[in-house]
């Protein structure tokens, strides 16, 4: 499958699914929550769940990856309406960036206005160490430099303009209300702000990958957020994401670096839920009282 194969998630498509995913529900979600590899459990702060698998939705792709249950929850998070992700499609399922980035297009046929990204993500910036979290200002779009995107094809306008500014993807007012939390919940001693890129994976970087990064002003790098925040912006969703630091990327050789495998991105995840999850509660409820 490649990046330009047809876009089979149209916008008739997508208002297919959305009537089946209304019936069984009775909020109309504000927010989408997407939770990043072993960021799962940032679902158990939604209350009146209704959990829908994504195997049990017509026409809908499944998460293949551990860590990604790969259900909708519909709930809310103190009293907002959400859409949570748990479970994201990346490239390197055989999934096309359109498909990875298809259920932001989607939540935005719910009406959200909002979306909340999390990711894991190894650390490039060597102030960074494991169980830090980056706060995301903006990203580099490596994939779209090589042609890839989640908007390559015909363009359908009711999902937005053919051409749209990234100038400002990352939501400066979210942001701020975010770095306020952090330092209510007294954690800026590991809370960063910088740049995150997605590349297609599933591998992780070599050290010369690593060092190409770091040279190109990035700070984390993972395999996925990106083409979710280019969907959303295209339509006008106003972006938060955050990655979670699970492991460092080393930028020279001769270090032993086989403690990177999947089972440690998850752990790392476990170890920081509680926190995230307060993190991600006071971010939701900020967001709700900027409208
Ligand atoms: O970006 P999320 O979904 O958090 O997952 C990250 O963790 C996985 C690698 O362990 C990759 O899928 C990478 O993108
Ligand atoms: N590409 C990439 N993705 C990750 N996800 C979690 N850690 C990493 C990493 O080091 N590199």
């Amino acid at each position: 499958m490649c990046s330009c194969s047809k876009n089979i998630y149209t916008y008739e498509k997508l208002s297919e699914i959305k009537d089946f995913l209304t019936e069984k529900i009775s909020i109309q979600p504000k927010i989408g929550v997407i939770c990043g590899s072993g960021l799962g459990s940032l679902g158990n702060a939604i209350t009146d769940a209704v959990w829908i698998n994504y195997a049990d939705i017509p026409d809908f792709p499944v998460s293949t990856v551990e860590g990604h249950v790969g259900r909708f929850i519909f709930g809310c998070i103190r009293g907002v309406p959400v859409a949570c992700m748990q479970g994201r499609f990346h490239y390197y399922e055989g999934y096309p960036l359109s498909i990875c980035a298809m259920p932001v297009r989607l939540m935005k046929l719910f009406g959200i206005s909002h979306l909340i990204a999390s990711n894991a993500a190894g650390g490039l910036n060597p102030k960074y160490k494991v169980g830090d979290i980056m706060l995301q200002k903006d990203h580099f779009n490596l994939m779209g430099l090589a042609g890839l995107g989640p908007h390559i094809g015909p363009n359908d306008s009711r999902f937005g303009p053919r051409f749209f500014s990234m100038s400002n993807a990352y939501d400066e007012i979210i942001l701020t209300k975010a770095k306020q939390i952090v330092e209510r919940l007294n954690m800026q001693d590991k809370v960063h702000e910088g740049i995150y890129t997605c590349v297609g994976g599933p591998n992780y970087e070599t050290v010369a990958d690593v060092k190409a990064l770091i040279n190109l002003g990035v700070d984390a790098v993972g395999m996925s957020t990106v083409h979710e925040v280019i969907a959303a912006r295209q339509c006008g969703i106003r972006c938060f994401a955050f990655s979670l630091i699970t492991n460092v990327c080393s930028a020279e050789y001769g270090v032993d670096c086989t403690d990177i495998h999947s089972e440690a991105v998850l752990e790392v995840g476990k170890q920081m839920q509680e926190e995230l999850q307060i993190f991600v509660e006071e971010v939701v409820e900020a967001i709700s009282q900027d409208n």
